[in-house]
């Protein structure tokens, strides 16, 4: 109790200087808000204007500069006040969540309370919190009491933990206080499993665990790989990682140069308040999907990675063939044919297209052709196309000459408007000083313009390669490669299958070596097992300078490609991580959905208990009376997420048509919903990827029939935070038939 007394004496401390902190800081926000203010609206009064002689020109220019930076400085500022301002707020609220007791070796001992950002005494000198990605509050996640060390840049610390304390502190009331013992924050990290879902995740500092903080502080490594079963913590280490790369690198590193891949736009929604929740700005987010889609230009439609799962879902002959088209255009080996195609290319075989102009050709296919293999064998395909985009412009130049005196161009003239007359006649009387009106050259000015604006097109055509047949040579090389095959099919005919988007690309890339993303740092790819050797490859080209971070789990595979994560960046050093306690789930969900999986031996499930999962027959007739009664118990349970997850998006608008009528707070979720909400939610089950809920229905589970559904199953029961249900019409669900009878509840 004392104890107690005395931390919370101190906690009103803290936070009485945090308000002072505030206060200081707000005034001094206000000051710069004024100043900017200001700034923006005399910015013209205090920047001589003169540009008579060149020498005005460059003290002008100098005067802007200056004024201009002296602005983005003091917004800059102002930025960084509001950050503070908005971090002290939190600390208002709880300002540290840990305490640990470090004698370090021939030292004094010292109290240091850690918290989601530092805190200094009103003189700058001590620390009153320090921030959890300090060196020295490592200790707190990777230690019990007893002997304990850090690293700083310079040295490692030595020393003996004499206390670890946890802290649940919420509206500046302690509520919580632990001291730790062996079990390390269990006490804290039951608490906060045992919550509630969100619709949106939560940050886990206060709770990290000693494997995830090794993920979350390694920066040695240029690729580090996660392979975590479900619930592991994956996609949390990944985002408290970010927050700290962004700590450790702040002078070098923003949050510009990192980018998240993620697997959906509702997952991008899900995750997005974390980084804020700690204080720092969100990195960049997309999903592969929306990347790879803003680098496509060919002008034909494109397959969806979900519109070719659901094609798949459809489970008959032609998707059963498409299977295996798909594994072949993902792996290794058509990324090395590719490469070969491409090397062959050096040599023969580009093609391209005709310049054309008002139905005249200037440059042939063969002119163009003759024109890039008689360039030197030794100068890349990319350096040569560089040269022939030159030389094209060159020609249009010439040609455009000629083209002003066409008839074309006269008639024209006559259709334009008014402003482009009167900027004609003032261009005239320029050229004429004696002010006398010179019809001839205006009318020179005038269809100069004409011929200028119709070539404008072209010009952007010819800068962006367009001359350059790129889907010819994909049809091409399909053709030589893959004689019967539903994606040459579907590209002729004028749609391309989403498994040959990257293989289009890539060649695309290797064809233009167009920039790469320079500025991105570090890449985080969520879900990394659903992306394909040949993906990576891909990515790798497109980041040159990057750092990789791959977190993903084999069991939870929904897209199908050739190879696993263990092919990912082969030849290269990777550190490899294994996380295999799963926290979201209870002990009795986690043990059913192991049993689903065939290699299961790697999952530990989080000692929390619940009600085993339930598994329900029913007949066709009662389907519906038995889900709404099941969801209406769960309801009545208490759970705030309840998600419904139907096999595919068609099955999931069934059940919401059927639902709809019985419920008031129901919400669909379809491909391009970006948020959910609390409540009840339906959602395919590839929609359902890394996000979690108190409560899953599964209403169809006799469609989870083949072999290659049982990581789709896997993965859709292991969103269940605290019950699961399934329901099924007929017992041919085979991972069911195969999972431990003990592990779950079965009703007739
Ligand atoms: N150290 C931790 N402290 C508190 N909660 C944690 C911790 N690690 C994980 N969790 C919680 O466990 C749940 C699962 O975490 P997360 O979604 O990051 O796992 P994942 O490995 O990405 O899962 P999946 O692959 O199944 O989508 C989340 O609710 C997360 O907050």
């Amino acid at each position: 109790m004392q104890e107690r007394q005395e931390e919370q004496k101190r906690v009103d401390r803290i936070i009485h200087e945090v308000i002072k902190k505030q206060v200081a800081y707000i005034e001094n926000r206000d000051h710069v808000q004024k100043d900017v203010k200001q700034l923006k609206t005399g910015f013209w009064d205090d920047v001589t204007v003169n540009l008579e002689e060149m020498d005005d020109v460059i003290e002008t220019f100098q005067s802007v500069k200056q004024q201009a930076e002296l602005l983005g400085e003091r917004e800059r500022r102002m930025g960084m006040l509001d950050q503070y301002v908005n971090i002290l707020s939190k600390q208002k609220d709880s300002p540290y969540f840990g305490r640990i007791d470090f004698k370090e070796d021939g030292e004094e001992k010292e109290s240091i309370y850690i918290g989601v950002a530092s805190l200094m005494d009103e003189n700058d000198e001590q620390f009153l919190i320090y921030d959890w990605r300090s060196p020295v509050a490592s200790m707190y996640y990777d230690y019990t009491p007893g002997k304990a060390k850090y690293d700083t840049p310079y040295e490692t610390i030595m020393g003996e933990m004499l206390l670890k304390r946890q802290f649940i502190i919420k509206k500046g009331k302690i509520e919580g206080l632990f001291d730790t013992g062996l079990t390390i924050g269990d006490s804290v990290l039951q608490e906060v499993l045992g919550g509630h879902a969100n619709a949106q995740m939560k940050s886990i500092v206060a709770t990290i665990q000693k494997q995830q903080n090794a993920i979350i502080r390694n920066v040695k490594d240029d690729l580090i790989i996660v392979q975590g079963v479900a619930g592991s913590g994956k996609t949390s280490a990944a985002l408290q990682r970010i927050a700290y790369l962004l700590y450790h690198y702040r002078k070098s590193l923003h949050a510009e140069n990192i980018m998240l891949f993620s697997p959906n736009p509702l997952f991008n929604s899900y995750v997005s308040q974390v980084l804020p929740e700690l204080g720092e700005k969100n990195m960049k987010q997309d999903t592969f999907w929306h990347f790879i889609q803003s680098k496509y230009d060919a002008k034909l439609t494109i397959e969806t990675p979900l519109d070719q799962l659901e094609f798949l879902l459809q489970e008959n002959d032609s998707s059963e063939k498409r299977v295996q088209e798909i594994e072949n255009k993902s792996s290794l080996s058509y990324k090395s044919s590719m490469d070969q195609y491409i090397s062959h290319l050096l040599i023969e075989g580009m093609i391209f297209r005709d310049i054309t102009f008002h139905n005249e050709k200037w440059l042939t296919v063969d002119e163009i052709g003759e024109k890039f293999y008689s360039y030197e064998s030794n100068i890349s395909i990319a350096n040569r196309l560089q040269l022939i985009q030159e030389w094209i412009l060159s020609i249009i130049k010439k040609k455009e000459k000629a083209e002003r005196k066409k008839a074309w161009v006269e008639n024209e003239v006559e259709l334009l408007d008014k402003e482009d007359y009167l900027q004609a006649y003032k261009k005239a009387q320029q050229i004429d000083n004696d002010g006398f009106m010179q019809p001839e050259v205006e009318q020179a000015y005038l269809m100069k313009m004409v011929v200028k604006r119709r070539l404008k097109p072209l010009r952007k055509q010819i800068k962006s390669f367009y001359f350059v047949d790129i889907l010819a040579m994909y049809v091409e090389f399909l053709r030589t490669s893959n004689k019967d095959d539903s994606g040459l099919e579907a590209t002729v005919s004028g749609d391309m299958l989403y498994e040959d988007v990257v293989p289009y690309l890539y060649l695309k890339q290797q064809l233009l070596k167009e920039d790469g993303h320079t500025s991105v740092r570090h890449i985080f790819i969520d879900e990394a097992q659903d992306y394909s050797p040949f993906h990576f490859a891909y990515l790798k080209e497109l980041f040159p300078h990057s750092k990789w971070t791959l977190l993903g789990d084999v069991n939870q595979t929904i897209h199908f490609h050739a190879d696993n994560q263990s092919v990912l960046f082969s030849n290269e050093k990777a550190t490899v991580y294994q996380l295999r306690q799963s926290y979201r789930s209870t002990k009795e969900i986690t043990t059913f959905t192991s049993s689903l999986l065939l290699n299961n031996e790697d999952i530990i499930p989080f000692n929390r208990s619940g009600e085993k999962p339930v598994i329900k027959n029913v007949d066709e007739k009662e389907a519906l009376t038995i889900l709404i009664d099941v969801v209406r118990r769960s309801v009545s349970l208490g759970h705030e997420t309840i998600a419904i997850i139907a096999r595919s998006a068609s099955q999931s608008e069934e059940c919401y048509r059927q639902l709809f009528p019985h419920f008031n707070n129901v919400n669909l979720i379809h491909q391009k919903t970006t948020e959910f909400q609390k409540g009840i939610t339906i959602i395919p089950s590839y929609l359902a990827k890394g996000i979690e809920f108190d409560a899953v229905v599964i209403p169809d589970g006799e469609q989870y029939k083949k072999e290659r559904d049982r990581f789709l199953f896997y993965t859709v029961c292991t969103r269940a935070m605290h019950q699961l249900v399934i329901l099924q019409k007929s017992q041919t669900n085979p991972f069911i038939n195969g999972a431990n009878v003990h592990t779950y509840e079965s009703i007739l």
